[in-house]
């Protein structure tokens, strides 16, 4: 036994960053990823791109599909409008206990409300249970395999609404080619790539943004 990555990550927040302050919890991450253990956060460089695209939708309604330890959420919280709110969907409990901590820790926890469970059984289900007619921004950043099966059970939910923008994480890297080629090739939406590096290395990644056009 012992501790876990995300225990260990959340340990150099709470004694690196200062509580209330967001822009210390990503440093704080940032820092931990570089220097002490690689984590599959979107990282600083992905993160720019991420803070300009939520900066330019500044949604109301916002939904993640996978929290793991909150980094992006903090990232995302931290720019929404008044009144703006943000539903993140995490599998893993392990995770999501994390998460709810680095969140709290930044002070972001009366804008986010992290459900833990499968995207799949969890999104027929958001509207009734959350009072959402419909998202403004969604951030894909969970399993790859997930990413085109969800955005169609989005569809489907009637949770997206002409001008929903999706952003997707991992692109190139662990690559999402079934849900490149549908976004792309599709008269419903809009898309366009943004290059960039799999998060604290030199690798080639990247994002994918793409506007439902209804
Ligand atoms: O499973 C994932 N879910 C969400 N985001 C990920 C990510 O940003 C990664 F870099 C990676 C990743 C993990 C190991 C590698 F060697 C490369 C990328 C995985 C995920
Ligand atoms: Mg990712």
């Amino acid at each position: 036994t012992g501790t876990t990555r995300p225990q260990r990550l959340l340990r150099a927040v709470q004694e690196r960053a200062t509580r209330g302050d967001s822009e210390s919890v990503i440093a704080a991450i940032d820092h931990f990823c570089r220097h002490q253990e690689w984590a599959m956060n979107v990282g600083d460089e992905k993160g720019f791109i991420l803070d300009s695209v939520v900066s330019e939708v500044s949604p109301q309604t916002a939904l993640e599909l996978g929290t793991y330890c909150g980094y992006s959420t903090v990232r995302i919280a931290r720019l929404l409008p008044p009144g703006g709110h943000l539903i993140t969907l995490e599998f893993n409990p392990n995770y999501a206990a994390v998460a709810r901590q680095v969140i709290a820790w930044a002070g972001l926890e009366d804008m986010v409300q992290v459900v833990e469970g499968a995207s799949g059984d969890w999104i027929p289900h958001l509207r009734e249970h959350f009072g959402i007619e419909s998202f403004d921004f969604v951030f894909l950043d969970h399993w790859k395999e997930l990413y085109l099966p969800d955005i169609k059970l989005l569809e489907e939910c009637g949770l997206l609404r002409k001008g929903t923008v999706l952003l997707a994480d991992n692109v190139i890297c662990p690559g999402t080619p079934d849900y490149l080629e549908y976004v792309r090739k599709s008269q419903s939406y809009e898309s366009h790539y943004f290059g960039s590096h799999l998060e604290y290395t030199r690798a080639e990644d990247g994002l994918e943004k793409s506007v439902y056009l209804g």
